[in-house]
């Protein structure tokens, strides 16, 4: 049998590579509008039109070979087979975006001097005649010596013509490597080529130019990014609470019907304080979550993320940081886990490990649920003026909170343990694209099944194990269940250290699973608070009604400020530990992280205290 021909994907960051390789494989790889998205070697199987199969490799994008970033590292190793156990790819595709021609060349021609069988797909060819751009594949394809097939691999375009050329390209003898070209003799080609290629271009690229000029603006730009980001964290809270609501009445429903119809038995205990209980007490915020999603992809597929990051690189410079560093601390709103790898695009180290290290910091999609449930118990639902409500803005305050920590410890950090020079920035802007309404759904339900798979695993098992160690031994009569179990006896012990910063042995027993995933604090809590009810009435009120009255609202406080902070996530220790080589700088983030949330949960505490509130 012959081996399995490989065909890898090359090309400039956001030419479009990872939507190709979807539409060639069937995969869903990540795809948004900025560069430095893929940041790893991704494999997948397609068919020749010869019915040959073959490995379609996906990369991150590059601007040279001899760039330093550790995701352009991949592609160099990759296309040079000089990663283990990994030969030399039979043959290049090599992506360029048709309507940044120019730009693109310059990495294109170094790629071509390889001398190695290689097919050109000039993508984004709807974007160029969008932008009334129409270019001659075949003067490119005389001036280059490769094929060359024009694609639209979002709209599935050209795809056919591609394979076609790549089956024949099987049949080439691959040509002698060419002598190294320098840079600027290769701009200068790049220049030529691209004009060469260029039938006719009009320019509507005013409407674009436009609107760069306002949301890039120093003074207007930053105004409309707070704006827009204030307006998602209204949204979060306004538009949800319907559903949620709806949602909440739902669980509280199915619970009421299993107490009804079930004998009483521990089974019937673990159906409603474990599973509805505490699991459906985070599965109520999954349309917070598709909400934030929202936003952020729409800013994503735009070209607005790109923007925003452009905005932020003063700021960023003021605390030893790029804008490079903006799009992995972005991402990490979602989920520091994708944050930390995304790092792998910051070419300098110390750069990347201040990044790494101030990613939890980012107030991830796993804490909505644990603001949520105590925003909703102790702030009250009022607006301070009309659509500004006062719930939303404290939702904003606390992920403020987050940055401006993240902005402070930065600082510090680049003045200490990495310090050194800021580098420069430098990100081409992607261009504007309304977002396709199909992707953007697919994108949200990605999104929800993520979290929904989350409810249904480490949460449910966080929560039954807790549930287990609740419910056991049994406790005599009179004596509450949590003092006599297991698991409250745990919690007396941490409660020891917890009591001088406010808080309870419920949420001190809470913090040890939710070390699993944040959302698990919110399960606990519920789970604890129905073993502990003492009859089936206060078992069905919600959490939120449950925390208001057994909670004082400094400590409702003080425990926000704690998941501001701590590092309650062995995920993101343990990708941090993978991306950095070793333990040491986890446990550096484990312990500055804890230190953080333990002084300012204490201050937040006293402080209130003190307020009398
Ligand atoms: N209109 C149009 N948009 C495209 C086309 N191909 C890709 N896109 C969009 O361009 C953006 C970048 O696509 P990606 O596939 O993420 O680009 P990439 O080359 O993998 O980028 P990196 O992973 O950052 O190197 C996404 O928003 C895509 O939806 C195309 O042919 N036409
Ligand atoms: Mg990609």
């Amino acid at each position: 049998m012959s081996k399995l021909r490989t065909i890898a994907l090359v090309g400039n960051p956001n030419a479009g590579k990872s939507a190709l390789f979807n539409a060639l494989t069937g995969a869903r790889q990540k795809i948004a509008n900025y560069p430095g998205v893929t940041v790893e070697r991704k494999a997948g199987r397609i068919t020749l039109p010869s019915g040959q199969p073959a490995e379609l490799i996906d990369l991150p994008g590059s601007y040279g070979f001899d760039a330093t970033s550790p995701d352009e590292e991949v592609t160099r190793k990759v296309v040079h087979g000089e990663l283990e156990g990994e030969a030399v790819p039979d043959a290049l595709v090599l992506v360029l975006d048709a309507a940044n021609l120019e730009q693109h060349l310059v990495f294109a021609q170094e790629v071509i001097a390889l001398g190695r069988p290689v097919v050109v797909a000039l993508n984004m060819v709807d974007l160029a005649e969008r932008d009334g751009l129409i270019l001659d594949p075949a003067a490119l394809e005389a001036a280059l010596g490769v094929p060359v097939v024009p694609t639209v691999a979002v709209r599935r375009r050209g795809l056919d013509a591609l394979l076609e050329r790549l089956g024949d390209t099987a049949a080439h003898q691959s040509g002698d490597p060419q002598p190294h070209i320098t840079l600027p003799e290769r701009r200068l080609a790049a220049r030529n080529i691209a004009k060469a290629a260029i039938l006719s271009e009009t320019s509507t690229r005013r409407l674009h130019t436009g609107l760069d000029r306002v949301l890039l603006n120093p003074w207007v730009g930053p105004v409309i990014l707070f704006g827009l980001l204030f307006v998602m964290f209204q949204a979060v809270f306004a538009w949800a609470t319907p559903f949620a609501d709806a949602l909440d009445g739902a669980i509280g429903a199915i619970s009421g019907w299993v107490t009804a119809t079930m004998p009483e038995s521990l089974l019937r205990d673990f159906i409603t304080e474990g599973a509805l209980a505490g699991v459906g007490s985070v599965i109520v915020f999954l349309p917070q979550i598709v909400i934030l999603f929202a936003f952020i992809l729409v800013m994503e597929s735009t070209g607005y993320m790109a923007r925003a990051a452009f905005l932020m690189d003063r700021l960023m410079s003021g605390v030893g940081l790029s804008g490079r560093s903006f799009i992995p601390l972005l991402s990490s709103f979602a989920c520091a886990i994708p944050g930390i790898m995304a790092t792998r695009s910051i070419a300098d180290p110390k750069d990347r490990l201040t990044t790494i290290l101030i990613a939890p910091l980012m107030t991830c999609s796993a804490r909505l649920p644990v603001y949520t449930i105590i925003i909703a118990a102790f702030i009250p639902n009022d607006s301070i003026v009309t659509g500004v409500g006062l719930q939303g803005l404290v939702l904003f305050a606390l992920y403020v909170a987050g940055i401006v920590g993240a902005m402070a410890v930065a600082l510090i950090l680049r003045r200490t343990i990495t310090a050194g020079a800021a580098s420069g920035f430098i990100m081409e802007l992607p261009r504007y694209q309304l977002p396709r309404l199909t992707d953007l759904l697919m994108g949200l339900w990605q999104r929800a099944w993520v979290f929904l798979r989350r409810a249904g695993t480490i949460i449910f098992a966080a929560t039954v194990i807790l549930w287990l160690l609740l419910s056991f031994p049994k406790a005599e009569p009179g004596e509450s269940q949590v003092d006599a179990s297991v698991a409250g006896t745990v919690a007396d012990g941490l409660h020891v250290v917890l009591a001088p910063i406010g808080f309870n042995r419920e949420i001190s027993l809470a913090l040890i699973p939710a070390m699993a995933a944040r959302e698990v604090a919110v399960a606990s809590l519920a789970t604890t608070y129905a073993v502990d009810a003492d009859d089936e009435e206060a078992e069905a009120e919600g959490l939120a009604t449950t925390l208001k009255t057994r909670w004082s609202l400094p400590t409702a406080l003080a425990f926000l400020a704690w998941f501001v902070f701590a590092p309650q996530c062995l995920s993101t220790i343990a990708v941090t530990r993978r991306e950095t080589n070793g333990w040491k700088w986890p446990i550096v983030m484990l312990v500055y992280l804890f230190a953080l949330a333990y002084v300012f949960a204490g201050i937040t505490y006293w402080s209130a205290v003190a307020l009398g509130l």
